[in-house]
């Protein structure tokens, strides 16, 4: 592709693919990204295993309109996040940005558009079966700040404040509304829970950023790990992996969660493995674009065994 000094495609996690038809194959799963999916479907998981676990709440049409939802809404995010980040020029180097790929800018921004009316069209389904709007409003709270953290003029993840956001979004917001929409009702525990979801979340959005760093500050992007400098956000990481596995000890500890949750530490050699490899590699950030992988592999492990936690019987 014209004008683009380096490939976004990890070649270790990914080996030199043998023909041209394999190379698209691989630039396109990396644009579409479908590990990353699991984001949008861990707080649903969380948040409705442990309606079942606490209320005995378990509607399973409602699930999985809210699962497919999540993940049309969170594909919208994504393809506008190509849409946006042309205009500011932070995508310059990325091979597997949509719009980079196509050249169809106003195509991506009329799909990204389609997916969300889709998803929230599945999230008024919800309200109608429940006869409740709450759910609506949590998902549009959590679909404003999708678009403030990356759209104009807010942009907002130029600031540093990206991973709040994400923490909040993916959190707090998205677990009450998966809670609520099974239960109509609220939860502590629930709240508790979605601080260790929202967090795990955030931690693979600050760990995406590592090998973003020249481009980053290229166009003014303050992302944490800018702000902060590699070093730093390196030595960082080890303490905030630490954070999650602490609260989800403390939860089982306390009670707010049953035993079988700490299922979730399974999930510690995979944090391990991400603070080592950012711990070696933050001084070659082009080495470094697997840790994404590995931090979405983290929260995939802890989450499911987190959930299953809510679901095995004791
Ligand atoms: C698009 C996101 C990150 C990409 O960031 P960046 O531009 O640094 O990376 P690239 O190199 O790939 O360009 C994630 C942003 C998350 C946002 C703060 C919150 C989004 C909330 C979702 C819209 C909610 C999903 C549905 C919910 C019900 C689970
Ligand atoms: O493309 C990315 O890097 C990310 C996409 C995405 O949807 C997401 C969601 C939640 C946390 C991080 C991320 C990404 O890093």
């Amino acid at each position: 592709m014209p004008g683009l000094e380096h490939s976004e495609i990890d070649q270790s996690e990914h080996p030199q693919p043998v023909t041209a038809e394999a190379a698209d194959r691989q630039l396109w799963w990396a644009a579409i990204k479908p590990p990353m999916y699991s984001v949008a479907i861990m707080p649903i998981w969380i948040g409705s295993t442990l309606a079942f676990w606490q209320r005995n709440a378990a509607n399973p049409l409602i699930f999985f309109l809210f699962l497919g939802s999540a993940v049309l809404i969170l594909a919208w995010e994504n393809l506008s996040n190509d849409v946006f980040d042309a205009d500011t020029g932070v995508d310059v180097h990325k091979r597997n940005s949509l719009v980079n790929m196509t050249g169809q800018k106003s195509l991506i921004f009329w799909i990204a558009n389609g997916l969300l009316a889709a998803g929230l069209v599945g999230i008024a389904a919800i309200a109608a079966l429940q006869q409740d709007l709450m759910v609506v409003w949590l998902v549009l709270g959590c679909c404003a700040i999708g678009y403030i953290y990356q759209g104009p003029p807010f942009r907002l993840s130029y600031k540093g404040v990206g991973e709040l956001l994400c923490l909040i979004a993916f959190g707090p917001l998205a677990c009450s509304a998966a809670y609520y929409s099974q239960t109509q009702s609220w939860s502590w525990n629930n709240l508790f829970a979605s601080l260790i979801v929202g967090l795990a979340t955030s931690l693979i959005l600050f760990s995406s950023h590592f090998n973003q760093i020249k481009d980053d500050l290229a166009v003014g992007k303050l992302s944490p790990v800018v702000r902060l400098g590699g070093q730093r956000a390196a030595k960082l990481l080890p303490w905030l992996c630490g954070l999650v596995y602490a609260l989800l000890t403390i939860g089982v500890m306390t009670k707010l969660f049953p035993a079988w949750t700490i299922l979730g530490l399974l999930s510690c050699p995979v944090a391990q493995r991400l603070c080592e490899t950012v711990g070696r590699d933050y001084q070659q950030p082009e080495k470094l674009l697997k840790c994404r992988l590995i931090a979405v592999e983290m929260h995939f492990w802890l989450g499911l065994f987190f959930g299953l936690g809510f679901l095995l019987p004791g």
